[in-house]
């Protein structure tokens, strides 16, 4: 579908020597050259504050290149190919007069101009601006923005203003990672082509979903961000809440980046406010102390490096949350994520009903409900547990349950699954917007957290302890066992 479609871009990507870009933006980039999807003639211009040139930045990036790609997928002739498209420019983003340079090296092609943010957002604003006085290119630009947008509802208004100022909304590609994973994409195929499932996704069929979205990793150098952040600002606002909304929203018309999005936006409306006394029974808020993670000894939150010994920001969170509308009445989403629990792992456990009737063994009434897990990382995959009769002849009808299993790199034989970036960064190149965040969404999403973080607030209750290495605070698991259910383990 893509052969028609012209995908020669001039690619600035503003921040090019931070961590996003140098982690997950070149190897991406690498791996599309790699892919042959990088377009004959497309060019890259690496922007950022340091003073270099451009066979420093190239030489820097091959480093990079070589500790980051696995050595399996590491090839030096795509590399070289790659670095040639690369030259760098210093540039402070606050200075307006150094911009028209960058449209000197903009006028020397005609192809699609693409403007990547990878910069603290309080920079987009300024950014567009500054491309705007140098008349560079403002109609035909796309241009990509990293999240968070903003730390609460007004402060993202303020930069979703900044940037409605210069650019068009169809011109915006606010990316969350999540939705350029594989698995998360696979929502919509699951949902959306099998009407098996189709048929079964409402109050009527499940009696409650989870999702889990657990790192094993801590702060990792990034304590100045993340403190001021804490996890609900950074994964539950923007990821957990579009995993939620995959999962929840009603059929879109086609797949069209409206028509998703316009579901989404639904479901962040419905979201039933969490009150303040709501707040025990619907939210858990953790930071975790000392403990250990893959065996070894790992410090808390509190004395990683960089840390104020006194943050009271939450490295955990377990929500229990509500849609409001006929679909889902009466079924909570448990959802949970944090930093420094004992894997890496997400998940969506779909919890169906059981049958209206049951006729086998009492004793075995507790298996009775079917479960689809949905694993997004690590292994993807799905797994059906269903009921089946025990073997054997003196079983008579005992049940056993066990799973209709699809693990993709085992039944579909890929050898690699690509990285969110790759994904994202191809769309861009190709305009499509379905796998990026609109405005509206990420305002609902903020008013919903908003209120959440406000009562935390009000309340100056200080986050519960977990050790790193556990599952969060023991309360994340009262939460849901009060409601007579716990949290999925693959037995
Ligand atoms: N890092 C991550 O894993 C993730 C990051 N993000 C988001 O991506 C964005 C970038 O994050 P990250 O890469 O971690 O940030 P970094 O601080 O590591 O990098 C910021 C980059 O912006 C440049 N920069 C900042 N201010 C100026 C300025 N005034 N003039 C010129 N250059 C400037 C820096 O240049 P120089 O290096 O020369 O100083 C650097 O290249 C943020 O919005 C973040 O929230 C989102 C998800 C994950
Ligand atoms: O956006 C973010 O995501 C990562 C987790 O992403 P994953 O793809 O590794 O699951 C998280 O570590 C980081 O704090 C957050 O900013």
């Amino acid at each position: 579908m893509a052969d028609h479609i012209d995908t020669r871009c001039d690619l600035m990507l503003f921040g090019a020597l931070g961590d996003l870009a140098q982690r997950k933006l070149f190897p991406a980039l690498y791996q599309l050259e790699r892919a042959n999807l990088l377009a004959e003639g497309s060019r890259i211009l690496a922007i950022a504050r340091t003073e270099a040139d451009t066979p420093e930045v190239r030489n820097r990036l091959l480093e990079k290149l070589q500790q980051q790609i696995k050595a399996s997928e590491f090839d030096e002739s795509v590399a070289q190919a790659f670095l040639a498209r690369v030259e760098y420019k210093q540039l402070d983003f606050t200075d307006p007069g150094g911009f028209s340079e960058l449209n000197d090296w903009r006028n020397s092609a005609h192809n699609q101009l693409i403007v990547y943010m990878a910069t603290p957002p309080a920079m987009y604003g300024v950014i567009a601006r500054n491309l705007r006085s140098a008349d560079c290119c403002i109609e035909k630009t796309r241009v990509v923005v990293e999240k968070p947008i903003g730390h609460d509802l007004e402060s993202s208004r303020v930069i979703n203003d900044e940037l409605g100022e210069v650019y068009h909304e169809s011109q915006l590609f606010r990316i969350d990672h999540y939705l350029g994973k594989e698995t998360v994409q696979n929502l919509i195929a699951l949902r959306f082509a099998n009407n098996l499932f189709a048929s079964q996704w409402d109050q009527n069929h499940i009696s409650h979903v989870e999702i889990t979205v657990a790192e094993s990793v801590g702060i990792e150098g990034r304590w100045g961000y993340f403190d001021k952040a804490g996890q609900i600002r950074d994964m539950i606002q923007n990821h957990l809440l579009q995993l939620l909304c995959l999962i929840a929203m009603d059929p879109p018309s086609d797949l069209s980046a409206d028509s998703i999005r316009d579901e989404k936006v639904k479901i962040l409306k419905a979201l039933r406010r969490i009150t303040p006394d709501m707040m025990e029974q619907y939210v858990v808020r953790g930071q975790y102390v000392a403990g250990t993670s893959n065996g070894r000894p790992v410090p808390g939150y509190l004395e990683e490096e960089g840390a104020n010994k006194g943050s009271g920001t939450e490295t955990f969170v377990a929500l229990k949350v509500e849609i409001d509308n006929w679909r889902w009445s009466g079924v909570p989403f448990y959802i949970r994520t944090g930093k420094r629990l004992p894997e890496k792992l997400s998940q969506i456990i779909i919890h169906f009903k059981p049958a209206p009737h049951y006729i086998f063994d009492p004793d075995q009434k507790h298996l009775a409900n079917n479960k689809l897990i949905i694993r997004l990382q690590p292994d993807e995959g799905m797994a059906l547990k269903i009921l089946t009769k025990d073997q054997g002849l003196d079983k008579g009808m005992r049940l056993r349950q066990g799973p209709l299993e699809l693990t993709f790199s085992e039944t579909f034989d890929t050898d690699r699954i690509p990285d969110a970036y790759e994904r994202l960064l191809w769309e861009v190149m190709k305009g499509n917007q379905y796998l990026f965040v609109r405005r509206d969404e990420v305002e609902h999403a903020w008013r919903w957290v908003d209120q959440v973080i406000q009562n935390w607030q009000d309340s100056n209750e200080p986050p519960k302890r977990y050790a790193a290495g556990t599952w969060g605070p023991v309360a994340s698991i009262a939460m849901i066992t009060r409601d007579g259910r716990s949290w999925y383990e693959d037995a």
